[in-house]
Formats: structure tokens, C-alpha cells, sequence
């Protein structure tokens, strides 16, 4: 599928995106191993969530749903789960695959955890090296997926400095901890997203952050619960980003997830002299919500404080749109993780900003660039769906038309995109791939 925009646009209305990935995605990962009935409403119907819902069915566990955003997990309890048939295909999500290593390398059967061609690619010693130090049999081909997992390993308890900000490694530590002989912790470069330890305490399991050292000990059960999933923030920025940039906007998200390790986005754009504001903020099963009004407001360049990277990580290439609309110069260093995800972000945005005509200059460690008028052009994805969903935005400030190759990947986080932005304002075709 490829996305047309014609140029120009303003956004307005009101509309709440779908339901938080990480969120949904543990929601199916700790309702499989509790005890009991967990209910889910909000579920992201995307197909990294829905991976992750068919990878525990592969394992018997009983899950209906989604329908309309509700799941209902039958759990089997943290030693209930049974030797899949296949290996585990988990497509395109990095989530699933290292979050998924850290709860298998306690099971007592073997399993071989797989992607698509993306996440082929994607590096996973950042797992295997700490899983090895806690005695998983855990192997790669070069680092990479697929990985193959030998069950029946005696895994102990082992403090981990994480070298890199990365929820998903920090996740997969605290995961085999719940296998592991004693406490398992772990402590961080930089906060990064905290949704595994405020849904595991949802669940009932005990985890401690003692001046940053997160910790929990192995060997106590979860208890089936009820999950209201937020819209999430990453979905949010596209439309935050575009009511900023896009003349005469004004946008209410409603029930977005503000979860202090996830809202860069707001803190960046509003230093960038865009105007957000908070509305109706509540807590919803341990995380925090609001309602997010945005209106158009010019923009000007800025240093990105690098304490706000792992804030923002999935949000830049929405970012990087706001600063080549933004008057002046933008610098985003730190952020060499963008060059790992499901595809190098720095050098996927890079090459469309240059095709749209946007001066920028790349960095080991992130990018300069420079705002000022857009044109027009052809933008290639690489297999990347918030690059696709970055640059259609982009079509709001353009000048001539933009195409977006390959956007069938935008239905990893944010199925139904294509109508919400044409509801909201954008001018998008979605055509048909011949
Ligand atoms: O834990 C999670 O749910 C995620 C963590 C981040 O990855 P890293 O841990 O690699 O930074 C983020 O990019 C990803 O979209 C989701
Ligand atoms: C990096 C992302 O996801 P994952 O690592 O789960 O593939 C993302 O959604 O931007």
C-alpha cells in the first residue's frame, strides 16, 4: 500500500488513537501468567500486539478477543505454559521478541522465537548477554533473530547495569527474574518507559526502586486483574506534530497515556514554542491520562535536551517533521538507539527530509536540521511505519504532492490511520499496491 497527500491542510476535530502498544502488549504477556481471569479493555488491535496474542496462543493459553478493544485472558499461572508446536513468528515487533526471550529462558521446554525481515535485522545480544549471565541457554544467529531457547535451565537471581537506555531490555531482565533463584536487578543509564513495573505491582508481584535500582524477587505468583489500556502517546505525536505545523488547527486526543517516561513528545514540542495543554488528568489502572488539546503555533528550532531521548524515542520521526517546519535549527544528539529500530531512523528520515528538500546533516548520534519550506517528492519507508506515518503528516506544510511507499507496516501500531487523518484534515489516498 502507498499513501498520496496532496498539500496543505488543517487539522481540527476531536479523536482518541488506539490503545497503547506497550501496554497492550504486557497486558497479554502478564494475563497469560497470572492466576485467574484478566480482563483488557483500550487493546491496540495492531498487528505487534496481535503477534503477541498469537504467540500465547501457540503456548495454550485461552485468550478471546479482541473485540472492540476487549481481550479476556484465561491465565495459566507463571509455570502453565505449554511447548508451542512452531516456532513463534512475532513479525515485525521487537517488543514481543525481547520481552518474550526474558519469560522463555525460564520455561522447562525449548522454543525458537522468529520475525519478519525488519526484525531479522535487529540486534538481540542486548538480551542474550544478560539472559547468559542468569544460566538461560539462549542462541542467536550473529545476535540476531531468530533466537533459540533451551528450556530447563536453573536461572539465578544477578544485578544488571543496563548499557544502553532500553525498556525492552530492562522488561526482559525483570521477566526471567520472576524465574530466577533470589532478587533480580537492574539499574539504567536514563529512566526509560516503566510499564512492566507498574503492571506487574498492578498485578499483584512486588517490585522495588530504590534510588533507581529496580528490583523483584523470583518465585511469587500474579493475580488476574482488569486493564483499561490509554491511547497511546506515540500514536498521539503524528497528530500532535501535525496540529502544530498545519495554520488555523486545534485538536482535542482524548484519553492519551501521559506516563511521565513517556511524554518527551509534549516536553520538546513545547519548548519548540508549541501550544499543548493538559486537560481532565486522572489515573486509569496505575497509569496516568489526559486530554490533549492541541492548536497550531509557529515553531522554532532547539537543542533537544538529551535527558528527553528515551522520553521521546519513538516519537523523532514525528519530531524531525516539527523541525523542518520550525524556524531555525534543530540538534538531536544521544540518540544512536533510533539507528536500531525497524529501520535507522536517522538514516530513513534523513533521506526523505533531503527529498522534500530540507537541509539536514546527519550524526553518529542523531541529526541538524535546518527548517524552512517543503517540497514535494517520494519517500521510501523501509518498512518502517512511523517513517510513513512522519512524512504524510509532513504533507500539511508541503508544497507539491508526496507519495509514501510501503505503508502496509503503518498497521503494526496504528491500524486505521489512514481514515483517522483523513477525518481529522490530511488529504490521503491509500492505494492499492498493483
Ligand atoms: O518496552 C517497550 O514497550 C518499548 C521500548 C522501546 O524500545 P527500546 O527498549 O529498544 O528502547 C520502544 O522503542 C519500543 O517501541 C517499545
Ligand atoms: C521501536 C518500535 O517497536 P518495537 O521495538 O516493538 O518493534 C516502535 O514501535 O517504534
Amino acid at each position: 500500500m502507498e499513501f498520496k497527500l496532496m498539500p496543505g491542510g488543517t487539522v481540527t476535530g476531536e479523536a482518541r488513537v488506539p490503545g497503547d502498544k506497550s501496554i497492550s502488549h504486557r497486558s497479554i504477556m502478564l494475563g497469560a501468567l497470572a492466576e485467574g481471569t484478566t480482563r483488557v479493555s483500550g487493546f491496540l488491535e495492531g498487528e505487534d500486539a496481535l503477534a503477541t496474542v498469537a504467540a500465547f496462543r501457540a503456548m495454550g493459553v485461552r485468550i478471546e478477543g479482541p473485540e472492540d478493544g476487549e481481550v479476556e485472558i484465561s491465565g495459566v499461572g507463571l509455570h502453565g505454559l505449554k511447548a508451542p508446536a512452531h516456532a513463534l513468528d512475532v513479525g515485525n515487533s521487537g517488543t514481543t521478541i525481547r520481552l518474550l526471550s526474558g519469560l522463555l529462558a525460564g520455561q522447562d521446554f525449548d522454543v525458537e522465537i522468529t520475525g519478519d525481515v525488519s526484525l531479522q535485522k535487529r540486534p538481540m545480544g542486548r538480551v542474550m548477554e544478560p539472559l547468559a549471565r542468569m544460566g538461560a541457554k539462549i542462541d542467536g544467529s550473529d545476535g540476531k533473530p531468530p533466537l533459540k531457547i533451551t528450556g530447563g535451565q536453573a536461572l539465578q537471581g544477578i544485578h544488571y547495569d543496563l548499557p544502553m537506555a532500553s525498556a525492552q531490555v530492562k522488561s526482559c531482565v525483570l521477566l526471567a527474574g520472576l524465574y530466577a533463584d533470589g532478587r533480580t536487578s537492574v539499574t539504567e543509564p536514563a529512566p526509560t518507559r516503566d510499564h512492566t513495573e507498574r503492571m506487574l505491582r498492578g498485578f499483584g508481584y512486588e517490585v522495588k526502586n530504590e534510588n533507581g535500582v529496580i528490583s523483584l524477587a523470583g518465585g511469587g505468583s500474579l493475580q488476574g486483574c482488569e486493564i483499561d489500556v490509554p491511547a497511546d502517546i506515540s500514536s498521539a505525536a503524528f497528530f500532535l506534530v501535525a496540529a502544530s505545523i498545519a495554520p488555523g488547527s486545534d485538536l482535542l486526543l482524548t484519553h492519551v497515556g501521559i506516563n511521565p517516561t513517556r511524554i518527551g513528545v509534549i516536553n520538546i514540542l513545547t519548548l519548540m514554542g508549541a501550544d499543548i495543554t493538559l486537560k481532565n488528568e486522572r489515573e486509569v489502572g496505575g497509569e496516568p491520562v489526559a486530554d490533549i488539546r492541541v492548536r497550531y503555533a509557529p515553531l522554532k528550532g532547539i537543542e533537544i535536551p538529551e535527558d528527553q531521548v528515551p522520553l521521546a524515542i519513538d516519537e523523532f520521526p514525528a519530531l524531525f517533521i516539527a523541525a523542518a517546519c520550525a524556524e531555525g535549527r534543530t540538534v538531536l544528539r544521544g540518540a544512536e538507539e533510533l539507528r536500531v529500530k525497524e529501520s535507522d531512523r536517522i538514516a530513513a528520515m534523513a533521506e526523505g527530509l533531503t527529498t522534500l528538500g530540507v537541509q539536514n546533516e546527519v550524526l553518529e548520534d542523531g541529526i541538524i536540521i535546518d527548517g524552512g519550506p517543503l517540497g514535494g517528492g517520494v519517500i521510501y519507508t523501509y518498512h518502517d511505519h512511523r517513517i510513513a506515518m512522519a512524512f504524510s503528516i509532513a504533507a500539511l506544510r508541503a508544497e507539491q504532492e508526496i507519495r509514501v511507499m510501503d505503508c502496509d507496516h503503518v498497521a503494526t501500531s496504528f491500524p486505521g490511520f489512514d481514515a483517522l487523518a483523513r477525518g481529522l484534515g490530511l488529504q490521503l489516498t491509500a492505494l492499492a499496491d498493483d
